[in-house]
């Protein structure tokens, strides 16, 4: 029997608590993931629902406070910092939102690829050329290989940002708002460069976004609400009788380990679902009602 393969991501009930002063913030409390490797995700949420802290114990930046985070077979709780150095170099790339934070200024779209090629001691002399020039094509910028920062559109700075995260073929690739910046045929162009490093390259990709573009354009979608993980959509492609393809999107709530699950917002509203409700379970599905008594709270009002 072959065990299945490792998830690339794999966080499970995480927590992650910032404490100041005189306040705690759970900033995720209790969230589950799991990306296979190879797929291409998107996390959406609402501002303040977590997202930029489950992007920060992902890269290794932010450690959690508990819980389960394993990415590319790190166990980002139990890391040492070296550890954790190595990690980013070699297991992670990330293109952040602002062009300007992705690139060193002063130096052109070749030269900056170079230099992660030369941190990781990856190839040197020509393969080196080769390698930087094999990276430019497949994001479609090999004509600004020569031109800084500031010589590039956004849109290029993105793309050869992406050039830079893959640069020493990680296994997890992540983005924080990478089109956040951009106008919407911008961001279609970035997201598509993307889309061809996940699908050339098998790089596991993991996109934070605001942007609803982003969220239809990959296989998956996962929502974030409250620092947990709520619903997710999954798209996928079939054919009908005829043998035409059609798109299919199906809304999934997510059920974790211990059986926890959040009700849509707008579910919850329409039958004013509230502090309890009653569980029924069915042969085939379980309802949902709601726990009060509405005829009798109409009757006494
Ligand atoms: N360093 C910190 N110290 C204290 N609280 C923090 C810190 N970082 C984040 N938080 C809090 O944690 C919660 C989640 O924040 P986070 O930045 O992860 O949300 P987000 O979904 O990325 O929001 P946005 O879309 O606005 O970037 C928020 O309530 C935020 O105020």
């Amino acid at each position: 029997m072959t065990l299945p393969a490792a998830p690339d991501i794999d966080c499970v009930d995480l927590v992650r608590i910032f404490r100041t002063k005189d306040v705690e913030v759970q900033a995720l409390q209790g969230l589950t993931l799991r990306v296979e490797a190879g797929d291409m995700v998107a996390v959406v949420g609402a501002s303040g629902s977590g997202k930029s802290t489950l992007l920060g114990v992902l890269s290794g930046l932010d450690r959690p406070s508990a819980g389960r985070a394993i990415v590319a077979g790190h166990d980002m709780l139990a890391m040492t910092k070296a550890e954790r150095v190595t990690f980013q170099r070699t297991s992670v790339g990330f293109v952040w939102q602002q062009t300007g934070r992705n690139l060193l200024p002063y130096l052109t779209a070749a030269e900056n690829i170079a230099a992660v090629l030369a941190i990781a001691r990856g190839p040197k002399g020509e393969a080196r050329v080769k390698r930087v020039d094999e990276l430019l094509d497949l994001l479609g910028v090999g004509d600004v290989r020569d031109r800084t920062p500031q010589e590039m559109s956004g849109g290029q700075q993105q793309r050869v940002a992406i050039a830079v995260a893959v640069a020493n073929d990680p296994t997890v690739l992540l983005a924080d708002e990478p089109t956040g910046e951009l106008d919407e045929a911008t961001s279609e162009e970035v997201l598509g460069a993307m889309r061809r490093v996940n699908e050339e390259r098998g790089v596991t990709t993991l996109i934070v976004t605001h942007d609803p573009t982003v969220a239809t354009q990959v296989r998956r979608t996962v929502q974030i609400r409250d620092g947990r993980t709520s619903t997710e959509v999954v798209r996928s492609t079939r054919t009908d009788e005829a043998g035409d393809e059609y798109h299919v999107a199906e809304e999934f709530a997510v059920l974790d380990r211990v059986g926890r699950m959040q009700l849509p917002a707008a579910f919850a509203a329409s039958l004013e679902l509230r502090d309890r409700v009653r569980l029924t379970l069915e042969s085939d599905h379980v309802s949902v009602r709601p726990g009060h008594d509405a005829a009798a709270e109409e009757e006494s009002a």
